[in-house]
């Protein structure tokens, strides 16, 4: 069974003292590890005071990008092998708003998803509907080019260490919510692609993501679909009690003691 992530993803908001100061909030009311894990991806400043702040409790640190070279004249980078020293755990690689913002290609993001995981980390890979589905006269095609682009460096053996996330654009940011249907499909997709590239044993284990426009009111339903283990979120995710209401409702769906109607559905 593959254990539900849910993770924050911050962008450019909260000083380093905001990003502490919710850890305090939250900390002694999280759930534990053995039904779920929970992750927050934080900027850079932040990173090194919230390792320190969460030794011992379920939540993991996430970097939001990083560099694809160890070290070198990169001025204004931030290197995978810095990261991993500080004690970050995951670090998110290709995000659309770094795509679209900054320009990274699938040749950029594959070069980061292998420093990241030569440096022991897990490498959250950012998808979106692009990278699944495109249109060719008026027709929807499933195609898988451009993930396979960016996992051309993960070898047989790194690739079950890799966490993908689906983002389809016209949900991130929006307020609107990609059809939990539709979220689930492009999710579908890309385990297929995982099983036809690897094994079906491989895409079975590796987790796959949802993000855009997650909130308290659609996570249940979101998080009720087979294909999807868990979820990327930004907005709804810069409040603590809000963020715990969220992964209070995954908890729900998942703890063995208390079981729900949906719980035969999933995996
Ligand atoms: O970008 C996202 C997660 O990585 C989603 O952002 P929103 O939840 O604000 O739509």
């Amino acid at each position: 069974m593959r254990k539900p992530f849910i993770a924050a993803n911050w962008k450019m908001h909260k000083t380093v003292e905001d990003a502490v100061k919710f850890v305090e909030e939250v900390q002694h009311r999280l759930p534990s590890e053995d039904v779920l894990t929970c992750g927050i991806a934080a900027h850079f400043l932040a990173l090194y005071p919230m390792v320190q702040k969460t030794k011992g409790i379920n939540l993991g640190v996430i970097a939001q990008n990083s560099y694809g070279e160890f070290s070198g004249p990169y001025t204004g980078e931030v290197s995978p092998r810095a990261l991993a020293a500080a004690g970050v755990q995951y670090v998110m690689c290709g995000h659309i708003e770094r795509r679209t913002l900054f320009h990274e290609d699938n040749t950029m993001v594959a070069k980061k998803v292998a420093a990241v995981l030569q440096c022991g980390m897990t490498p959250i890979i950012c998808t979106d509907e692009t990278m699944v589905q495109q249109e060719f006269n008026g027709e929807v095609h499933y195609v898988f080019a451009q993930l396979m682009d960016v996992l051309s460096e993960v070898s047989f053996d790194q690739v079950k260490n890799i966490i993908i996330s689906y983002e389809p654009s016209w949900a991130v940011g929006v307020g609107q919510h990609a059809n939990p249907t539709l979220a689930e499909e492009g999710c579908r997709l890309i385990r297929r692609s995982i099983a036809d590239t690897y094994s079906y044993e491989v895409a079975d284990k590796i987790r796959i993501l949802y993000g855009g426009s997650v909130n308290p009111e659609n996570i249940q339903l979101i998080m009720s679909k087979r294909d999807i283990d868990g979820v990327l979120i930004g907005r709804a995710s810069l409040d603590a009690d809000n963020f715990l209401t969220m992964v209070d409702r995954v908890a729900e769906l998942y703890a063995p003691q208390k079981p729900t109607a949906k719980q035969p559905a999933k995996k």
